[in-house]
């Protein structure tokens, strides 16, 4: 078995650093594209690989997460330039002690979600050993960094520690939120050294798929926009801020030469944005709540914007879509610079491939004028 904490530096050489470049604040041809849950359950071939298997199974397996993580690159030849690994973001959870399992149309289900102070130190006490627990992780990307032969860069990724705790908590996705909310206002000290352990396992998962072989990495604060404003300053920022600064101060420990660009994606965290532009951050992902230009004027050229149009443009017309796509591009100066195409959150299972790939037909021919 290959050993994760060797750096691998014989990996194909990369054909497109497109992304790299606009992460880098260099002048493009054309905005990178790529696209949250780009592979999937819309895809049909991702229905032929999963052949009924359990998603996490499915996750582990690094022949078939890699497969499944180069199909939408495949199928798009040329339109994506980037993949991400096929993954979850409850692999931290589960490298922390507890038992997640997805479940067809419900979603993750935790068996025994964190409810009590008592399940609070227990976790806290839990010995996490990531080199053993999530090794397939770091094989998975190694396997697909090969698989994908320089084609495009690989992005690793994480949740970000507050939606980690919501999902702990919760024990699956909440509409109201009630568990945690009870939690972080009844015990906030104790949630601190919790959402601090969070970020301790976070970073050195992050770090680790770099030396694996990601080379670019987006940390997902999908639960953002449950917080108030002041709450995110308390339960959200602090730790995203020690991400985006411990990263990369860890990664060259490791020994990891090349600056890694690091994304965040906060959803319906409006209020936070001048903020999340101020971390050490390369490049803020926004949802569509987002007006672009309003977004350009706050972020004042400190960091690259990604997004944001709302996915549910795959469910109209190729006239809407072109329109849309006309006034997310130009709305962002034009995408030459500091700009990456992408929507306000994943696809959904019901889209159709083929209009994804008008969309990003029109991104390409609209971004490159
Ligand atoms: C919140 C979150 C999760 N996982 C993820 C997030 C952050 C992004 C977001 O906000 O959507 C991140 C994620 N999940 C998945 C990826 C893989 C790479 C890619 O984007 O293509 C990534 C980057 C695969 C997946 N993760 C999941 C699937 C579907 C599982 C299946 O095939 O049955 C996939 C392809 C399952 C998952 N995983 C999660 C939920 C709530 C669910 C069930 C709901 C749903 O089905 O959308 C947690």
């Amino acid at each position: 078995m290959t050993s994760s904490l060797t750096i691998k530096k014989d990996f194909p050489p990369l054909k497109n650093d497109l992304i790299l470049r606009t992460l880098k604040g260099e002048t493009v041809e054309r905005p990178p594209c790529w696209i949250m849950r780009q592979a999937g359950r819309y895809l049909p071939e991702y229905h032929e690989v999963k052949n009924g298997r359990n998603f996490f199974e499915l996750c582990q397996d690094a022949e078939l997460a890699s497969e499944v993580t180069l199909q939408p690159i495949r199928r798009y030849e040329g339109l994506i330039d980037a993949a991400i690994i096929f993954s979850d973001i409850l692999v931290i959870p589960q490298a922390m002690g507890m038992n997640v399992e997805m479940i067809d149309g419900r979603g993750p289900v935790f068996q025994h979600p964190i409810r009590t102070v008592q399940d609070i130190e227990d976790v806290l006490n839990y010995e996490v050993a990531l080199e053993k627990s999530l090794l397939w992780a770091f094989d998975s990307i190694r396997l697909t960094r090969m698989k994908l032969n320089g084609e495009v860069p690989l992005f690793g990724f994480i949740g970000a520690p507050w939606t980690l705790l919501v999902y702990m908590v919760e024990g699956g996705s909440s509409k109201i939120f009630r568990f945690v909310k009870e939690l972080i206002n009844t015990y906030p000290e104790l949630i601190h050294k919790l959402l601090n352990k969070i970020t301790d396992v976070a970073i050195e998962f992050l770090c680790k798929q770099v030396v694996a072989g990601a080379q670019l990495l987006q940390v997902f604060e999908s639960w953002g926009g449950e917080l108030s404003s002041m709450d995110f300053d308390e339960f959200s920022l602090p730790y995203l801020k020690r991400i985006s600064e411990t990263v990369p101060q860890r990664l060259k420990e490791y020994g990891v030469e090349d600056k890694i660009p690091m994304i965040i994606f906060a959803k319906n965290s409006w209020y936070a944005l001048d903020k999340l532009c101020g971390l050490n951050f390369d490049a803020v992902s926004l949802d569509w709540s987002w007006d672009p230009t309003y977004a350009t004027k706050i972020n004042n050229g400190r960091v690259t914007l990604q997004g944001n149009l709302d996915p549910g443009i795959i469910y109209g017309s190729e006239e809407i879509i072109s329109k849309k796509v006309e006034h997310m591009i130009t709305s962002f100066g034009g995408g030459k610079r500091h700009y990456i195409v992408n929507f306000g959150h994943g696809t959904h299972p019901f889209m159709d491939p083929e209009k994804i790939r008008f969309f990003l037909q029109e991104c390409h021919r609209i971004g490159s004028q």
